[in-house]
């Protein structure tokens, strides 16, 4: 479904991808672990055609995502970092527009919107506008946006973060029947216990390059995925120093 070759994105001296290659196959569920500053919202948001990489190129099901941009859109769903939608909209004036926009006619639109809402649990607060919404349920109207066209890849960027756990189980019993009948998922995380949960496969990305990519088991290597993070991320570091900090301003 992607198939990711030499990607690299420079920000003035900072390298923040070097190189990359990634293949994701159809209907896997793949997450995407690093350390802060590693290099996975720049990955995503190449994938996602929201970056223009330096070199290299994003094929998404056989599609160049940057020389035919349109035709890679159609087909993929972008929950993206730090997150920006219409808010003054209620949550189903947006899913509907955004069926609207993605080409749907307006019964589809309509259909597709009452069942996403009632999938994600948010039907309660489908009247209110979206600025009211609380993050967690930003994240689920964003995910539900993302999908209301039936993309065949979803690119997801910390599509938990500031979501509840009951909250989170709803999301990803969406996105993994949704795996299961046939599409991909590629989506970054800091929740090493919801990727070991929900993904068949894992990448590390470390310092803009992947250390670590395959089946959740090959990436593994025989300890937890929290383990193998921080033995790959360079380990733990001992807080030491700031004795100020222990001796309380009172
Ligand atoms: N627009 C930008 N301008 C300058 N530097 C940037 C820009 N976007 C990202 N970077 C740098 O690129 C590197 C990778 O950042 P990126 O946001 O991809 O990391 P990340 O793995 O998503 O981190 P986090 O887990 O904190 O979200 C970092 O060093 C970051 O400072």
């Amino acid at each position: 479904m992607l198939e990711i070759t030499g990607l690299t994105k420079r920000f003035g001296h900072t390298v923040a991808l070097e190189d990359l290659d990634l293949t994701v196959r159809v209907g896997s569920f793949t997450g995407i672990v690093g350390p802060n500053g590693a290099g996975k919202t720049t990955a995503l948001s190449m994938v996602a055609g929201l970056l223009r990489p330096d070199s290299g190129t994003v094929l998404i099901n056989g599609i160049d995502a940057w020389k035919h941009p349109r035709k890679a859109k159609r087909i993929t769903g972008v929950v993206p970092d730090r997150l920006r939608t219409f808010d003054r909209l209620t949550g189903e004036q947006l899913l509907y527009s955004t069926g609207l926009l993605r080409g749907l006619d307006r019964k589809t639109a309509r259909t597709r919107a009452d069942d996403l809402a009632v999938a994600f649990g948010i039907e309660d607060a489908i009247d209110r506008l979206v600025a009211d919404y609380s993050a967690g349920m930003t994240k689920k109207i964003a995910l539900a946006s993302a999908m209301i066209h039936a993309p065949r890849l979803l690119v997801l960027d910390e599509p938990f973060e500031g979501v509840d756990p009951v909250s989170a189980a709803t999301m990803t019993q969406v996105l993994v029947r949704y795996a299961k009948a046939g599409g991909t998922v590629l989506l970054s995380s800091h929740s090493m216990d919801l990727i070991e949960r929900v993904c068949d496969s894992a990448v590390v990305i470390v310092a803009g390059r992947i250390l670590a990519s395959g089946t959740l088991d090959e990436v593994r290597d025989g300890l937890p995925l929290e383990d193998r993070f921080v033995e790959l991320a360079g380990g733990r570091q001992a807080a030491e120093g700031m004795e100020w900090l222990h001796s309380f301003s009172d």
